[in-house]
């Protein structure tokens, strides 16, 4: 492999510099004996190893920040009074005082300087350097990212640079306009991200997503927070948009389909593609049984985070006490059923919105009309699920544009209009399908959801007698192959069915006033119609 150099990174006196290592390599650096703290890994007895990440075992959207200059300034969606988002300026001043933080933090030790790719097609791909002083970081973007051949690692150009200094700390962030000590910061126009103060893998994958939404959408390609997967032809393609912990990897991971990618991808001309090279699966309270190929995935070369294991390894995956959001990263191949030799496949012909609703009113699953599409589209409602954010302990109800809000760089509107236009070419149809709660006060089963999922693919659903829900007018199925009839109609959830008409009622008026802040065009308000009336 090539010398790298990294003073041209302002990074000096650095002792080693391990470029690309094999994933022996890092097994063998993360579990050296004589690590200390977060970067000590420890093997599972399914050979994958777990790591700690210490305070922050979730994004901290609060910490995100952008810098604003010429180039952002007109483009970013930044956040305002009136439609607060998770996209902070900073300025450049602030930004020449972080990258000179990570600069000191990573100067004068061994790194680790994993080259990938963010995107599997070469014309829309960003080449990705990753620079950090910590093994199983190195580790989880390996599994994360597309790694490049030995070709293309020769001649490796970088168009993204990511410094993780994890162990430093902004000390004087209030000066700086930032949050906290933590701080995520993006420069789009040189192109890098800073990471301080937070060892969650998370931030890193998440990072380049929110960047694919920037630079994708003005390119007139589609950048979605959704998994995808394809028939065993690779012809009949679906796409499952969901905000953490909705569903998306679990229903994506489907043993009678090929997995193309469970959490951020493109739509292009030639179809859907795969930003990532592997998963990050939630393993809290994992069950063999309802995700089995989850389980199988976890093995060498995977990495667990914050997953409570004995010290003989023995994993104990309904243990909350460190975080509900417990993780599994590994790379695709894990999967048997992936498309190969690119996670790529034909324009979706199926949409899918996962929303866990908290509030127990959404039915399990509804046939969405292209106006309706939109309007849910762009409102994203779902709840927040505990874990994956710093600060949220228990489902929170929410409005997530495009079911991914703390990822957007651009306004939602955007985005939908991306989506529409490809979904009108390929004739793709949407479906709403709540894996939250219902009457019963439980989460809708996985196995419930699984048949439901079926039917939309088979293409039963469209054959099947429906009826309308007020309030919503959604059209729902009144029965369905392997799916118990009495939850299709969430009223027959509620022993009382005044107990749904109010929570439904409530709801809706969420609904009304969230969607206020798109009616500011002829657009917005054409869609106003499609959504709940009270
Ligand atoms: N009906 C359901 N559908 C999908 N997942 C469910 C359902 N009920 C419970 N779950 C759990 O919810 C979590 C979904 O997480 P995951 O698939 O990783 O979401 P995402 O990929 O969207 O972040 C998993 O822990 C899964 O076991
Ligand atoms: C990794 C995350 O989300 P998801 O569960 O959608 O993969 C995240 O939001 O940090
Ligand atoms: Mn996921």
């Amino acid at each position: 492999m090539a010398d790298i150099n990294l003073t041209k990174y302002g990074i000096t006196g650095t002792t080693e510099i391990v470029h690309n290592p094999s994933f022996d390599d890092l097994f063998k650096a993360e579990t050296d004996p004589s690590l200390e703290g977060y970067e000590k890994g420890q093997v599972s007895e399914l050979g994958a190893v777990n790591v700690m990440t210490g305070i922050y075992t979730g994004r901290s959207p609060k910490d995100k920040f952008i810098v604003m200059d010429e180039n952002s300034k007109d483009t970013v969606w930044w956040t305002s009074d009136e439609y607060k988002n998770d996209n902070h300026p900073a300025s450049k001043e602030t930004w020449d005082v972080v990258k000179k933080i990570a600069q000191e933090e990573l100067s004068n030790k061994k790194l680790y300087v994993v080259d990938a790719f963010c995107g599997t097609n070469a014309d829309t791909r960003m080449a990705i350097r990753f620079i950090m002083e910590v093994a199983w970081q190195a580790h989880f973007v390996k599994n994360m990212f597309i790694q490049p051949t030995e070709e293309e690692l020769k001649n490796f150009e970088p168009d993204f640079v990511v410094y993780n200094a994890s162990k430093a700390k902004v000390e004087n962030y209030k000066e700086l306009g930032l949050n906290s000590e933590t701080a995520v910061v993006f420069n789009i126009t040189s192109r890098e991200q800073v990471i301080i103060n937070t060892w969650y893998g998370g931030e890193m994958k998440k990072g380049m997503f929110s960047m694919m939404n920037y630079y994708l959408p003005l390119k007139g390609v589609a950048s979605m927070h959704c998994s995808a997967n394809t028939d065993m032809n690779g012809e009949n393609t679906a796409i499952f948009f969901g905000l953490s912990g909705t569903g998306k990897t679990t229903l994506s991971t489907d043993p009678k389909r090929l997995l193309i990618g469970d959490d951020e991808h493109g739509w292009d001309d030639n179809g859907i593609f795969n930003f990532e090279g592997g998963c990050y699966a939630k393993v809290i309270n994992l069950d063999k049984e309802s995700e089995p190929d989850i389980y199988k995935a976890i093995k060498r070369n995977a990495l667990l985070e914050n997953v409570t294991l004995d010290e003989n390894g023995k994993i104990d995956f309904d243990d909350k006490s460190v975080t509900e959001n417990t993780r599994v990263s590994y790379p695709i191949d894990h999967i048997d059923n992936i498309v190969r030799p690119v996670s790529a496949a034909p324009a979706a012909k199926e949409v899918i919105f996962l929303s866990a609703d908290a509030f127990g009113v959404l039915p399990p699953v509804s046939i969405l009309d292209p106006e309706q599409t939109q309007y849910y589209f762009l409102s994203g409602f779902t709840a927040k699920l505990a874990g994956t954010e710093r600060g949220i302990t228990e489902p929170t109800p929410t409005f997530s544009a495009c079911f991914g809000q703390a990822f957007l760089e651009l306004h939602p509107t955007k985005y939908a209009e991306e989506l529409v236009k490809r979904m009108k070419k390929s004739g793709a149809k949407a479906y709403l399908v709540n894996t939250g709660w219902n009457g019963t006060g439980k989460r809708i089963s996985i196995r419930d959801t699984r048949g439901i999922i079926d039917a939309i693919l088979s293409g039963d659903i469209l054959n099947a007698p429906t009826k309308k829900i007020p309030y919503f007018n959604f059209e729902v199925p009144t029965e369905l192959p392997g799916v118990d009839p009495k939850i299709l109609d969430p009223r027959d959830t509620y022993a009382n069915v005044s107990e749904w008409e109010e929570k439904a009622k409530d709801l809706a008026g969420r609904f009304i006033k969230n969607f206020a802040k798109y009616e500011g065009n002829e657009a917005g308000k054409a869609l106003v119609s499609a959504g709940p009336q009270k």
